[in-house]
Parts: C-alpha cells; structure tokens; sequence
C-alpha cells in the first residue's frame, strides 16, 4: 500500500490542527508521525481512516491498482488511541472475535492469534480476562488485536506508551517483523529512541505544520546543516587557541582535553585537521551527528521561536 498526502488542511471550531501537511508512504516502510502534543498527529490519522475528511487538500490510497481517498477498513489495522478491547472477556476471546470479524476463519484465526501471543510470551495467560492483565501486557494484546487479520497498513497510535523499556524493546521487535511480513506501518509516538531504530521516514509536527521530513539522515542534515567533528588531544587545549588556529570555525570546548569543531562544509575536514595536528598531538577525532531527540528538541525550539511574533 502506497500513500500520497497532498496539502491537506483540517480544522475544528476553534483550532486549525493541521495545516497544508503534505507526504506520502511507500509500500513496506515503516513511517512515523512525532510531535508535541497537540501538534496534529491523531487528526491526520483520523483522515487516513477516513475517520473525517480533510476540509481540503487530497489523500490518495493507491492498492492493489485502485485507488481510495482514506485506507479502507478491509485493509487496516489500527491501535487508536484511546484503546478499545472489551477488558470482561479473556485475551482468547477478544482476539478470536476481532480476528473473525475482519474475516478470518476460526482455524486461520487460532493460528494467527497462537503465533503473536507467543511472540509477546502471553501464550499461558489467554484465558484470562483482559481487565486481570498488566497495563503493558494489555496494550500487547491491543497490538495483537491491530494486525491479528494480517492488513496491508498497520496505524498505531502511541504504541510504547505504558511499557517499560523491556517492552518497548520488545515492541520494536513486533514492528519490525510487520515490516519484515510485508505490512506499511505508521507510527506515532514520543518514545525518540525507539523511532530512531525503526523508522524508514519521519515526519516531524508542531501546530498542524511540518517541521522536518525525511530519513533521520535527511533530517540531521536540514537540521544540523554544519557537520559536527569532536576532536580529543593528548594535552590542554584553550579556546584562544583555537580561536587563533581555526579562526573561521565555530567551536565549543568540553573539557581541556576535548572539544567539538563546527565545519561549514565536510570538504573543511582534511584543512581544519592539518591545522589542529600543527599544533596538538591528536588522541581522537569523530563525526557526531545529532541524535533523534537532540534534534527534535532543537526542531521544535527553532519552531517556536519562528512563530513567536
Ligand atoms: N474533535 C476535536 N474538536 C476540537 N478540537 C480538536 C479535536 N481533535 C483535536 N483537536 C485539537 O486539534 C489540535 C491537534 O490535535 P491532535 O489530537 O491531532 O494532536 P496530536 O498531535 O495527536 O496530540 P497528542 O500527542 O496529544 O495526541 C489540538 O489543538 C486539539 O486540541
């Protein structure tokens, strides 16, 4: 399933929640939507469900060589966010019936819901009622119940929210195995570290606009333009001494030992470290990029000041 967004607008009574966003998802990736709260990442869900409909704007659903304006519900599976299971009946029976109801039968239903549950280790607890289970071993059975009919695209909203890290972990595996079987799946979420290891595509939110897109090496680089080098010497180095041997660089020291050189260009590496090794004995040098929750603090930090009047 191939996804294009195209200026879609959407606004409530008194909020415009999502303004002129524009992107598209290819078949097989994992895509994610991040941002503050508010920032209008469950609103552009509910239009690719088909929930509401965009006030303008065009999303187009390509499958199977036809085309659709939202992802119909044969071929989604969804976590929303306000979850939704029926918490007096057992993991068993919950699974059993969202799968069959989506067309799945019986035998092909057990098979599936026996497969997940063991991936997740809940294989000995699915007679028991939903309501008896941990928070994080519900939200295992909602994952189980988002994909139990095997949909082309997978939407899940905050699907690390409630888990230790362990299970977060364990999330991470269960996403990647969707992508492995095949499935597009969007995300979205605030757990940065755990996006950072799955996403294909991120597309980074405030205030209904988008802020960054792309790989997470697309985004270091439209966010960190000048490349970061992080250089150790062997003996004391003063920020006069720097200022005085890189006087074009932009630098910030750490310790005595260890500071950080901002290149306008890479192609200034091979330069700036004749300059350095002029002078200093060199102990290291190292590349640093940004990782994705520096950089969407950083993002979302320039963002507010632009909108600032
Ligand atoms: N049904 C609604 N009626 C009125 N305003 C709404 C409605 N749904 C969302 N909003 C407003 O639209 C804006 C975007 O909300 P949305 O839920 O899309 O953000 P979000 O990025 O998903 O936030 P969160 O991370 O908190 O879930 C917010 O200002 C919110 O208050």
């Amino acid at each position: 399933m191939h996804i294009e967004v195209n200026t879609i607008e959407k606004a409530y009574a008194t909020v415009t929640a999502v303004r002129g966003v524009s992107f598209t998802i290819a078949s097989g990736e994992i895509f994610a939507l991040l941002g503050p709260n508010g920032a209008g990442k469950s609103s552009i869900i509910r239009m690719l469900v088909g929930m509401t409909r965009p006030d303008s704007g065009v999303i187009t659903v390509h499958h199977q060589k036809q085309e659709y304006d939202h992802v119909p519900r044969r071929y989604l599976g969804y976590l929303p966010e306000d979850r939704g299971l029926y918490p007096d009946k057992s993991v068993e029976k919950n699974l059993l019936y969202l799968a069959q109801l989506h067309g799945l039968s019986k035998a092909e239903a057990q098979q599936e819901m026996s497969h997940w549950l063991e991936i997740f280790e809940l294989s000995d607890r699915r007679k028991e009622d939903l309501k008896q289970l941990s928070k994080g071993n519900q939200q295992k059975v909602q994952l189980i119940a988002a994909v139990i009919h095997k949909p082309a695209l997978v939407i899940l909203d905050e699907p690390f929210s409630g888990l230790d890290p362990i299970n977060q972990e364990k999330v991470v595996g269960f996403l990647k195995t969707l992508r492995e079987k095949g499935m597009t799946v969007i995300l979205s979420a605030h757990q940065m570290a755990m996006v950072e290891k799955l996403a294909d595509r991120m597309l980074l939110m405030a205030k209904g606009q988008v802020v960054l897109a792309g790989t997470l090496a697309e985004i270091q680089q439209q966010a960190q333009p000048q490349p970061e080098v992080v250089v150790e010497t062997e003996q004391a180095v003063s920020s006069e001494q720097l200022a005085v041997l890189l006087p074009e660089m932009v630098f910030t020291q750490h310790t005595a030992t260890r500071f950080s050189v901002f290149l306008p260009t890479t192609t200034q590496l091979s330069g700036c470290l004749q300059q350095l090794l002029s002078q200093f004995s060199i102990r290291s040098v190292s590349m640093q990029n940004p990782d994705l929750h520096q950089l969407y603090l950083a993002a979302m930090a320039a963002h507010q000041q632009e909108v600032q009047p």
